[in-house]
């Protein structure tokens, strides 16, 4: 089953002054009141796996009031293996460790990667665009280092370039050249983005077909550059974002602002060739979340050769029947999965005999 997340320790962490949890093998339920700390708990897992917080914190805001800094670890095992990682917060910045060692986020996913599903994906396929490019670009920070660095590099260049473009009169000579790092740095992002969203995409047809009875969802890549990025390499992609960003100089000097782009691209889901968007229902649209939250699992297990850790925040209260069952046999399979909920009414019997349950009313 490869690494396991054995025990959590929160100090000073959001609510939770003190709290340590022991998790099974299998299914941990983390059941509660409202506002007893499972979202809080969920994030601190997320942020020692995935090495982010879906809810993109400010440094202070992990910080229990009052208190000074803040502290989660975890204990990872398996296969013979024992890692300790540890995240210590203050009000400025976060800082990790691995085995005692300092290390960067990024350095995280390496030991354990995570999924999280929370009600707020549930509106995946309808929200805006940026909802899904984040969710892509998560999973790909997780998957391979180099996407982050990469990430992050392009997003840097388009900042700068959109500073330049505020100025009241810019540098056309300056500007040339902040146009050939973006086109450059974008082509490295696009090329691995859609490597990985081409995988995520087989995956998810698959998955989809089986947890819908046969009915067939397919997922586009719309780029801003309006070119088909399948089979094309670093090169040809620079080639044509420069010349994208030549046609659109006096567009994007009249706006203040890079108007094409990996920032600027989208996600489309169609179910038996029709507009999920417009026409899918929302049990369909719900069932796309799902299976493509799947395929980021599966996709983890082929990359890392690891099964990820499955974080579910509160979401079998928003499945109807079918698609919790269809949660429930794929969480059957082995994979670690820790689940909040305020009623353990929602799950069924056999799943509860086998999950350990953990109380956080205190
Ligand atoms: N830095 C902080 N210091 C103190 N309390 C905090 C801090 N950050 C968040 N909280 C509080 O933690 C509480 C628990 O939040 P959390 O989102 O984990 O609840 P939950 O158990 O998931 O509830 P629900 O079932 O409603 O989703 C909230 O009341 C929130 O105000």
């Amino acid at each position: 089953m490869g690494l396991l997340v054995r025990s959590l320790v929160l100090r000073n962490w959001r609510n939770f002054e003190e709290k340590s949890i022991d998790f099974s093998d299998g299914m941990t339920i983390l059941c509660g009141h409202n506002a007893v700390g499972k979202t809080n708990t969920v994030e601190a897992l997320q942020i020692l796996t995935a090495g982010f917080s879906f809810r993109k914190p400010k440094p202070s805001q992990l910080i229990r009031e009052d208190a000074a800094s803040a502290k989660i670890s975890a204990r990872l095992e398996g296969d013979g293996r024992v890692i300790d990682v540890a995240c210590e917060v203050d009000s400025k910045r976060r800082h990790f460790m691995r085995n005692g060692k300092k290390c960067t986020s990024q350095d995280l996913p390496e030991s354990l990667m995570s999924v999280l599903f929370n009600p707020d994906d549930l509106s995946f396929v309808k929200r805006g665009a940026s909802y899904r490019r984040d969710e892509l670009d998560g999973f790909g920070r997780q998957a391979n280092r180099g996407y982050g660095k990469v990430f992050s590099a392009y997003q840097r260049s388009v900042e700068q370039r959109n500073r330049l473009l505020k100025e009241d009169c810019p540098d056309l000579a300056l500007l040339d050249a902040w146009d050939a790092s973006v086109a450059l740095g974008g082509a490295a992002l696009l090329v691995a983005r859609y490597r990985l969203f081409e995988r995520l995409r087989t995956h998810l047809r698959a998955i989809y077909q089986e947890i819908s009875e046969g009915e067939q969802v397919d997922c586009t890549y719309e780029s801003s550059l309006g070119i088909d990025l399948a089979g094309r390499g670093r090169d040809e992609v620079c080639e044509a974002f420069a010349a994208k960003l030549c046609e659109m100089r006096s567009a994007e000097l009249r706006r203040q602002q890079t108007l094409v782009g990996p920032q600027r691209d989208d996600l489309a889901f169609t179910i038996n060739g029709r507009d999920a968007r417009a026409f899918g229902s929302q049990g369909q649209q719900r069932s796309i979340v799902l299976a493509w939250k799947m395929a980021e699992v599966e996709l983890s297990r082929e990359l890392s050769g690891e099964t990820p850790l499955l974080l579910l925040d509160d979401v079998m209260s928003e499945l109807d029947e079918g698609r919790r069952g269809a949660m429930t046999r794929f969480v059957q399979g082995s994979i670690q999965t820790v689940v909040t909920t305020t009623n353990l009414g929602y799950f069924p019997q056999e799943l509860l005999d086998a999950a350990k349950t953990v109380i956080m009313d205190e």
